[in-house]
């Protein structure tokens, strides 16, 4: 009874929770969270029940928001309310807590969003601009000579991109080693956050079975997580710690030795915390950051290889502004309006990260006769507002054309950079970077090589198909065949 009076004195005016399924006794709707392709089945929720859709699994209230008005009132009209995160308890036995964007929104979030926005906010992108032009070039020549490993060559592209803007090391196998470690933890992430992947996280006591009775598995699991996690932030931190103090901070410009050349002395008190602040900020942007753009750049290479027409409208435009003996810059950006609106439609067309990440509300709220109650976890189902025909006529078309004012279809009336990043105080602060790689990526690519499906048996172009894999926060394709070759007379500029 007691909480029958508090939820009364919280929800005075007896509003109901937003419609959804009614749920089985204690499980509540644990059957109806989809596990697989997450965003398809929160869409179909949505179809059955509306835009908002509301859950609850074991205990635990979750919301499904599907269209811009819903995530534009909620968690950008209502921010400073719905822009907190849920805390689970494998952050801790995971050794997760280093990591800002899973942080409670507070003022030790507030700090490391800051210091990470000073080094990738949209003024300090050109900072990096000659890392990125040196792994272009690395890029391309390896494209060149070993087509057929072009997904393994888009990841240590974006990879070594992110890495060397972090942590500024110019050495090759350093870098590569440091990818390999990172991979590590993200693959571990993605199994780890799917809500009911985890008993531990719906009854929290569980923390405290020791890892050797049955069925407590998961606790040595978590443990290796931790160590792992230890060593992402660790080991390439203390590096650049040695190389700035060694005179070597790298060849260009990068946040790493930014960030250390500015912390206080060894002697003042401040100094461990914000040590801390730098290395956790440093680690972050791999694990965010790549695999995102990886998969944003796979799926315009199917984008491209399906649409020859838009190929050959963008290649026109590039040789107009690039002339033979070139390859594009980034500030050539203002003279492509067409390149432009590819990537704007392949922002829109394959969504990286389909549901973005969960908000969580601090305090209880009211909303169009609803009530939400505080600590709701809220899934903003951007691929289902990407994908909806009321926002964007024959959605599943690669059709640059609806940012430039309509051709066949009507002209787009949102523009996705503002949906597939994310919202309110969580937007994602790497946008501007991840923009302008996936821009530097399309104009190298479609200004130096065609991009083919293959043929099928009597030579006819199959359609490429691209398939995320099941798990995970990021929609990373499966691999599949695309064909690259050099466009003529671009041969000489590969070097
Ligand atoms: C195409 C590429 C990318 C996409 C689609 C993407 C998308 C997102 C989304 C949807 C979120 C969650 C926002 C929210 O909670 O509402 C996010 C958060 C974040 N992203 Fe990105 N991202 C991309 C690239 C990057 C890059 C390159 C970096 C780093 C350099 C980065 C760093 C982060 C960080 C640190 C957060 C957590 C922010 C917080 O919780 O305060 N992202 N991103």
């Amino acid at each position: 009874t007691k909480s029958i009076v508090s939820r009364r004195k919280r929800n005075p005016r007896r509003l109901p929770y937003p419609p959804g399924p009614k749920g089985r006794s204690f499980v509540g709707n644990l059957a109806q969270i989809p596990r697989v392709h997450a965003w398809l089945g929160y869409h179909e929720l949505c179809k059955e029940y509306g835009d908002m859709v509301h859950l609850n699994v074991i205990g635990r209230e979750i919301l499904v928001l599907g269209s811009m008005k819903r995530v534009t009132d909620l968690l950008n009209g209502r921010a400073v309310n719905y822009s907190d995160r849920p805390v689970v308890p494998i952050t801790e036995l995971g050794g997760f807590d280093w990591s800002f964007p899973i942080m409670p929104y507070g003022p030790w979030w507030r700090q490391h969003r800051r210091a990470f926005h000073q080094h990738f906010n949209q003024n300090a992108v050109p900072k990096y601009y000659p890392i990125m032009y040196e792994e272009r070039d690395i890029f391309l020549r390896k494209l060149k000579d070993d087509p057929r490993d072009w997904a393994e060559h888009v990841h240590s592209l974006f990879g070594t991109t992110l890495m060397r803007a972090t942590y500024g090391f110019d050495d090759i196998g350093k870098n590569a080693s440091l990818i390999h470690l990172a991979e590590a933890v993200v693959r571990r992430v993605g199994g780890a956050t799917i809500p009911g992947r985890y008993l531990v996280n719906a009854f929290p006591i569980l923390k405290y079975v020791p890892g050797w009775m049955p069925g407590a598995k998961f606790q040595q699991e978590l443990k290796d997580i931790a160590q792992l996690n230890h060593e992402v932030v660790y080991t390439p931190f203390e590096d650049a710690k040695t190389n700035v103090a060694n005179g070597q901070k790298g060849r260009h410009p990068n946040m790493a030795s930014t960030l250390i050349e500015s912390l206080p002395d060894q002697s003042n008190s401040d100094r461990a915390q914000a040590e801390t602040l730098a290395r956790n900020v440093c680690a972050i942007s791999y694990i965010a950051g790549s695999e995102t753009s990886i998969a944003s750049a796979m799926a315009l290479c199917c984008a491209l290889a399906n649409n020859p027409e838009v190929q050959k409208k963008a290649q026109a435009e590039l040789d107009i502004v690039l002339g033979p003996k070139r390859l594009p810059l980034i500030t050539d950006r203002v003279e492509l309006p067409y390149l432009n609106a590819v990537v704007k439609e392949l922002a829109r067309w394959y969504t990286p990260a389909p549901v973005a990440l969960v908000h969580m509300n601090k305090e209880d709220d009211e909303y169009d006769g609803y009530f939400i109650p505080k600590g709701t976890t809220i899934f903003p189902n951007v691929w289902a507002i990407m994908h909806d025909p009321e926002n964007f006529e024959r959605p599943f078309d690669f059709i640059p054309e609806r940012f430039l004012g309509g051709g066949d279809v009507g002209p787009a009336t949102i523009d996705p950079n503002d949906t597939i990043f994310g919202f309110g105080r969580r937007v994602c602060p790497g946008k501007h970077l991840a923009d302008t790689v996936i821009f530097l990526f399309a104009a190298s690519i479609l200004a130096n090589f065609d991009v083919s499906a293959p043929n099928d048996t009597d030579g006819n172009p199959l359609k490429v198909e691209i398939t995320p894999k099941e798990t995970g926060a990021v929609a990373m394709p499966y691999p599949f065949e695309c064909n690259f070759t050099v466009r003529p007379g671009r041969e000489a500029l590969h070097k």
